[in-house]
């Protein structure tokens, strides 16, 4: 196993994927490959494990069978630092409590995910040009304490987007928004993905589904 993370243009490959709550199953066998390049939506009635299946994709939960890799790596048996890592690296999340940090502003809050980026013009840069796709341009200073929940929404986008992590987890990112700013959610996704990375969306929504280039049902 390499020491640092799952290089962007791995593929996420489920083999047997269990998992179970005491006696309740939420599904077993879970068989999936999903390739850089391909943005994937994640279907299935309330309660079937959208949220779970990501989270365990996301180092958040463990599965109780089966292996799941992001390309060579093992992301059933990581050690703590290997995981810290990969999480820092390689994943992005896009959940619906957005993880902002509430007293910082939106620049602070775009400007910690770049961890590799040394050079303070080209990290403004970045905030710059992302907060122009997500409509947030001049907002730099307003602290993400005041902004609405539909406004968070796009800081946590933003924050993906200088970011750009090699494996996405989506989890209903169009629920709290208009029509317009979903379909830009979806189009920002979808430039990621066509970056090399792995996109998957846990959603209700035909149109994202319909978005995406393959569904995983639940
Ligand atoms: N830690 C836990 N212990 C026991 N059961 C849990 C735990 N976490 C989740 N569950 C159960 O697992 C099931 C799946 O939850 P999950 O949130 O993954 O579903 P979902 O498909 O994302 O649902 P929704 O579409 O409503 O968001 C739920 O019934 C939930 O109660």
């Amino acid at each position: 196993m390499h020491d640092h993370h799952c290089l962007p243009g791995a593929p996420i490959i489920a083999i047997g994927l269990g998992k179970t709550f005491g006696k309740r199953t939420l599904w077993h066998d879970l068989t999936f490959r999903i390739e850089p390049g391909q943005m994937i939506a994640l279907t299935g009635p309330s309660g079937s494990g959208k949220s779970t299946l990501l989270n365990i994709i996301g180092l958040l939960d463990h599965a109780t069978a089966g292996t799941l890799k992001c390309g060579p790596d093992d992301l059933t048996a990581m050690n703590p630092r290997h995981a810290r890592l990969f999480r820092k690296r390689t994943l992005g999340y896009l959940f619906q409590d957005y993880a902002l940090i509430d007293n910082a502003d939106i620049e602070q809050n775009l400007d910690v995910a770049m961890h590799g980026t040394a050079n303070r013009q080209d990290r403004q840069d970045r905030i710059s040009r992302a907060l122009d796709r997500v409509g947030l341009n001049g907002r730099e200073h307003d602290p993400v304490y005041r902004l609405s929940g539909g406004e968070q929404q796009r800081v946590a986008l933003a924050r993906l987007i200088v970011k750009r992590p090699g494996v996405i987890l989506a989890d209903e990112p169009t629920g709290a928004l208009d029509h317009d700013n979903a379909d830009m959610v979806v189009h920002t996704l979808r430039d990621m993905a066509e970056n090399g990375g792995v996109v998957i969306i846990a959603t209700h929504s035909d149109h994202v589904a319909n978005a995406c280039d393959d569904t995983i049902q639940l």
